[in-house]
């Protein structure tokens, strides 16, 4: 291609001959000093001279070339294939890094994710440690407040105690010093005084002498006419009576209301409300409290009026009810009973009516006074027990919301207080008593100690009323409120347009209501009739009402529904 077309090289053999002519022909014929034989080599030029001198060694020579031709052509074919190769090789080279460079960032996003998560954690638990850190250092803090207040009070006392004991010393010097002075002074004036008191006594001797010459002068006259008025004798005989009989009923008075006062001024402070007279009660329901003490008034009999449950429930406290019934007057020992369920679906009016139906006295309590009262809630304790047996009718302790005070010890976390306030309870529930019988009402008993569990002897679950029962509490509103509303002064609310049709309607609305909310809604019933002219309630003003009440209740829920979630939270923190 370079040496300039077809033009044959300078040193390439013109024919087969020249290609075979050795080019240092042996000049010595056959020489044997290296061992060649030349005779090979010359018998091969001889034949390739003959070939020259053949008429087909041309083409020989051409075949030869073409032979040359296609070997070129095969070697380019396959530097092409070798190209080929080596371009896929890296094509395949290009992918494979790709393919690393891929895998490479996913382990570096994986990385950085796992770091991103460790240092969130690292950030939760930082803020975990920061939380418990700040609370130690309240709980620090509340105790040196508390150990200055101690120091405090104990220094106010010794100082009070030396203020008395500086008070009396003075006192004592002042009454000695006084004393001596009188003593020196009537020393002195005794002759003085002798003479006085002598004086004294003449005057009066010559008064009273004086008098009862007088006296007897005028009751001589005055008795014999009095004797003989007979008129006279007869209202002075009935004003002597009267009198004995007034100052007769004005000593029993004053006993019985000392009692009262007595009652009253012991009435323990963690006590919300009791049906145990107090003196204030007294005075103002003289004759009701007066037969309610002799226990003259008329008794309730049906523990569960006005309560309106489902039947399982109804029968099971109809029984409970008697049982405690004949406890007290068999004088055995009370059972203690849990009421527990949703708020507001009758727990709390169900042991006040036990309570009345069973003739005991009740006292009311709710779990979530006793920690505000710290160290003291023990004595308070203790003074609630000791007021509960002094009842002459047996008194059932009802501590509503008990879950908020008898928290388990092993899980809840509660103060030193609380705990030796539980301790304190127990202690004195431990023991059967027929004196007083304890009823706990919770909305979440799983919170319960488990000696408090262990105290219980019966349990009895409130649940939600079902439709059956949300249609007679309603009907029992709605104549409660609406139709007969107690009071005689109370103006009774005409309904339009609603019958049973429209209060059917309400009952399936009412889904979810406790008795509470269903009792409440009545009430709205009430105000919304009495906002009218002659206190009328309409179809229109019936649903509305429900309506509002519905969003009111879905609104409570959401907010307890964040409430829990962040108490929840709050919780994992911990
Ligand atoms: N079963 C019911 N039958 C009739 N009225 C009821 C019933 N349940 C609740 N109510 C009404 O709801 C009011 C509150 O009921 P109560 O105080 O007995 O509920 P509770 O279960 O003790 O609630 P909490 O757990 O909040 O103390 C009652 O005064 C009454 O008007």
């Amino acid at each position: 291609m370079f040496g300039g077309g077809g033009r044959k090289r300078r040193d390439e053999p013109q024919s087969l001959s020249q290609a075979m002519q050795p080019e240092n022909p042996p000049t010595g014929g056959r020489s044997n000093v290296t061992g060649f034989d030349p005779e090979g080599l010359e018998r091969a030029a001889k034949a390739a001279r003959d070939l020259d001198n053949s008429r087909n060694a041309q083409a020989a020579i051409e075949l030869i070339k073409t032979q040359e031709t296609t070997k070129q052509h095969e070697a380019a074919a396959k530097r092409a294939e070798m190209d080929a190769y080596a371009q896929q090789m890296r094509a395949q080279n290009i992918e494979k890094e790709a393919d690393e460079a891929r895998k490479t960032l996913d382990a570096q996003t994986q990385h950085d994710k796992h770091r991103m998560e460790y240092q969130d954690q690292l950030e939760r638990k930082r803020q975990v440690d920061m939380l418990n850190a700040q609370k130690y250092m309240q709980e620090e803090q509340l105790k040196k407040q508390e150990e200055i207040a101690a120091r405090q009070e104990e220094m106010r006392r010794k100082t009070a105690e030396y203020e008395a004991e500086l008070r009396t010393k003075t006192e004592i010097a002042k009454a000695r010093a006084e004393t001596e002075g009188r003593i020196a002074q009537e020393r002195q004036n005794h002759d003085l005084i002798l003479e006085k008191v002598r004086l004294e006594a003449k005057e009066h001797r010559d008064t009273v002498l004086q008098a009862i010459t007088d006296g007897g002068k005028i009751l001589g006259e005055g008795l014999s006419s009095y004797l003989e008025d007979t008129e006279k004798l007869r209202n002075t005989a009935l004003t002597i009576t009267g009198i004995a009989v007034g100052v007769y009923t004005a000593r029993t008075s004053i006993g019985v209301a000392g009692r009262f006062v007595e009652a009253r001024l012991g009435k323990p402070s963690l006590v919300r409300e009791t049906s145990r007279l107090s003196a204030g009660q007294f005075l103002r329901q003289p004759l009701a409290s007066t037969q309610r003490l002799f226990g003259m008034g008329r008794k309730e009999t049906d523990a569960l009026k006005g309560i309106v449950l489902e039947n399982n429930l109804d029968t099971q406290l109809r029984k409970i009810a008697v049982s405690t019934a004949n406890t007290k007057k068999n004088r055995a020992p009370f059972r203690h009973l849990l009421l527990h369920g949703p708020p507001g679906t009758g727990k709390t009016m169900f042991a006040r009516s036990l309570a009345e139906c069973s003739g005991l006295d009740y006292a009311i309590l709710t779990g979530g006074d006793i920690a505000p009262l710290g160290r003291d809630a023990v004595t308070e304790l203790h003074k609630l027990f000791d007021w509960a047996k002094t009842s002459r009718k047996g008194l059932l302790v009802f501590v509503d919301e008990a879950d908020a005070f008898l928290q388990s010890r092993e899980t809840a976390r509660i103060s030193e207080d609380q705990r030796n306030a539980l301790n304190a309870f127990l202690f004195r529930t431990g023991t059967e008593s027929d004196q007083f019988m304890v009823v706990y009402a919770s909305n979440q008993p799983s919170q319960f100690d488990e000696a408090v569990m262990d105290r219980v002897d019966e349990m009895v679950e409130f649940r939600l009323p079902g439709e059956d029962e949300r249609r007679a509490m309603i009907a029992l509103y709605i104549e409660k409120y609406l139709l007969n509303p107690p009071g005689r002064l109370t103006k009774k609310v005409t309904t339009e347009n609603i019958a049973d049709a429209e209060i059917e309607r309400v009952v399936k609305e009412t889904e979810g209501f406790s008795g509470r909310a269903i009792s409440k809604l009545a009430i709205a019933w009430q105000a919304a009739a009495y906002g009218t002219e002659g206190a009328v309630l309409d179809r229109d003003t019936f649903f509305t009402t429900v309506e509002h009440h519905k969003k009111s209740m879905l609104t409570k829920e959401e907010w307890l529904k964040h409430a829990a979630e962040r108490a929840q939270l709050l919780a994992q923190d911990r």
